[in-house]
């Protein structure tokens, strides 16, 4: 479902401030598969989701999703293959408008605009209907600005409306971490259903090696831009927490991991 192949970027390249921001990654993923990705901080986690989101080219090297190359297309050309929800709630909807002139555009989403962004009777239904899975009670607030929503009803919302037409692949980036324990459960286990439901690829990037070790069906862990651990879905589940550190130490020749975000978590 996905490809990428052989795939670098350098930022800044051939200055004092160079970063090789991605070093040769080498990516298959399987249709259905659900990988969780971590890694310290600069590791390239965002540089991959938004080489895969069409937000950054890279500078050599393909990416391929569903069979097609898509590596020199830009972000909104390949919209309607992609899903994405972000770390900040307010990212992913429009505050001003309302919840069904919000879903209506994530249906509209890679589709000639021609088709319109309107909202009819029959739309509704269907948005009444899809709101009803989130348990949030949104499916009797669909006139209601999205920017009164809590941050969990608004994440909740993001995710329906990045897998509404069932992309080809769902990019969680973070999605979780700006909220309180209680609603990112909720969030997890929503997304869970999601995921399952539509047998949705995913991949989500976390520093929580707790939702890393149970989420998903494989494990990737970046560091210095290169994935410097694949780990599949039998041996995951048999992992805690202190088994992917000393993982990471093995396949870092006895470096310790000295990243406080993931310490805390
Ligand atoms: N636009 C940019 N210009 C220059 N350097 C960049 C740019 N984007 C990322 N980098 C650098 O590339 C490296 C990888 O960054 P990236 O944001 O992909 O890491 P990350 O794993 O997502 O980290 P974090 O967990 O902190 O978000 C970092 O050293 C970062 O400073």
């Amino acid at each position: 479902m996905l490809k990428i192949t052989n795939v670098n970027k350098v930022f800044n390249a051939g200055t004092v401030n160079e970063k090789i921001a991605l070093r040769n990654v080498n990516l298959h993923v399987k249709k259905g598969e659900f990988i969780t990705v971590i890694g310290s901080n600069g590791a390239g986690k965002s540089t991959m989701m938004n080489m895969i989101s069409g937000g950054l080219t890279p500078d050599n090297g393909s990416i391929q999703i569903d069979g097609k190359d898509v590596t020199r297309l830009a972000e909104h050309q390949r919209a309607g293959l992609i899903g994405r929800v972000f770390q900040d709630p307010m990212a992913g909807t429009a505050p001003n408008m309302t919840i069904e002139e919000n879903l209506a555009i994530a249906l509209g989403r890679g589709k000639r605009r021609t088709l319109g962004f309107g909202v009819n009777n029959q739309k509704r239904e269907l948005f009444r209907e899809q709101l009803k899975q989130l348990d949030q009670g949104l499916e009797n607030r669909l006139k209601t600005k999205v920017g009164f929503l809590s941050g969990g009803q608004r994440q909740a919302l993001s995710l329906l409306m990045a897998t509404f037409t069932e992309p080809k692949i769902l990019l969680l980036d973070e999605h979780t971490a700006a909220l309180d324990p209680k609603r990112a459960q909720l969030i997890v286990d929503l997304t869970e259903k999601i995921v399952e439901r539509y047998k949705l690829t995913t991949i989500m990037v976390t520093h929580n090696m707790e939702q890393a070790l149970n989420m998903g069906n494989r494990l990737l862990m970046l560091h210095d831009g290169g994935i410097i651990l694949d780990i599949p879905d039998e041996k995951k589940r048999t992992m805690k927490p202190q088994d992917l550190l000393r993982a990471f130490e093995t396949a870092r020749g006895g470096e310790s991991f000295s990243e406080d975000r993931f310490l805390l978590t």
